[in-house]
């Protein structure tokens, strides 16, 4: 299946793409966004690496790729961005039945659902580590290859989104060179958002969570590269304490091979919002180019 390229538009010294394509994962469209940067329109230049940044709840490809200003980043350091999905969307596909904003559409968690009616489309796991990968390398690379979207990547994410970037990650470990995340839910089976995402998709068995869990991951992970996540979180953050808990990460890897390997940055005055990941967008870029081999 191939995609349809519904906006391209000019940004910084590259272009960012507005894709659509058909997954065979969610059987739904799913949009896309994808900044290549000005290194991608130059001769001679060797494989481009890819960033993956997973949004959170109620986000959609465009908020990140209107507000975090990666572009600029990607430019400087010569990687690709992609902006996945949230959730698989359309009239056919079933959302929260309280209505709310932190389940169903917009709100995929980045876990294959097991329980109905969710199980059909929301499988957005296989979807952002499988699927689209793999996709987007037949698409871009039918002549040569050009962006490597499948083995010089990183992975990073904001809130929902730090949560699937953490957890991809450390189920991904051979795959991805680095991981970062801003105020990323860190203990989803331990915090309210989770508990209802986890039990609606996926049902009562806690040890099919714990499967998803960063807290209980990083004690299964061997971190033989000796490899650093990085995460950022605000004080003034209105979800830090009830919902985030970082802290419980850094308690988690007490004893495994993550032990002082989370680099947990809590800044003063900060919120949820993108002026804070705006703010930090820089530091993560700089980390997962290093990460990369780009500097
Ligand atoms: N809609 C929620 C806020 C949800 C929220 O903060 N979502 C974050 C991710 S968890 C986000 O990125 N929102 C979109 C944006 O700021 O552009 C509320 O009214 O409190």
């Amino acid at each position: 299946m191939s995609f349809k390229i519904n906006q391209e538009i000019a940004c910084c010294g590259g272009k960012l793409l507005k894709l659509s394509h058909q997954s065979s994962e969610t059987k739904t469209a799913m949009d896309v966004n994808i900044y290549l940067p000005k290194q991608y329109y130059e001769e001679g230049i060797t494989l481009i690496p890819v960033i993956y940044y997973l949004s959170g709840l109620t986000c959609s490809p465009q908020n990140a790729t209107e507000k975090a200003f990666w572009q600029v980043q990607a430019d400087k350091y010569g990687f690709a961005i992609v902006f996945p999905d949230t959730s698989p969307r359309g009239e056919k596909v079933p959302d929260d039945p309280e209505k709310g904003w932190d389940f169903g559409l917009a709100a995929g968690f980045y876990v294959d659902a097991t329980q109905e009616p969710y199980k059909t489309n929301y499988r957005m796991f296989s979807y952002v580590h499988e699927e689209l990968p793999k996709e987007l390398d037949s698409y871009f690379n039918k002549e040569n290859t050009k962006i490597d979207f499948l083995d010089n990547v990183a992975i990073t994410g904001h809130s929902m989104g730090g949560f699937g970037a953490l957890s991809g990650y450390l189920k991904y470990y051979n795959r991805y060179k680095s991981c970062s995340a801003f105020a990323p839910i860190a203990n989803p089976t331990n915090v309210p958002w989770g508990i209802k995402a986890l039990s609606g998709y996926l049902g009562s068995d806690k040890e099919l969570w714990a499967q998803y869990d960063p807290c209980s991951l990083v004690s299964e992970v061997d971190n033989t590269r000796q490899s650093t996540i990085l995460i950022h979180c605000g004080t003034k953050d209105p979800f830090l304490k009830d919902q985030l808990k970082p802290e419980q990460l850094q308690e988690a890897v007490k004893n495994t091979s993550w032990e002082g390997k989370i680099d947990l940055k809590i800044v003063e005055g900060f919120d949820h919002s993108y002026f804070f990941i705006s703010t930090f967008v820089p530091e993560h870029a700089e980390f997962h180019a290093k990460n990369l081999g780009l500097i």
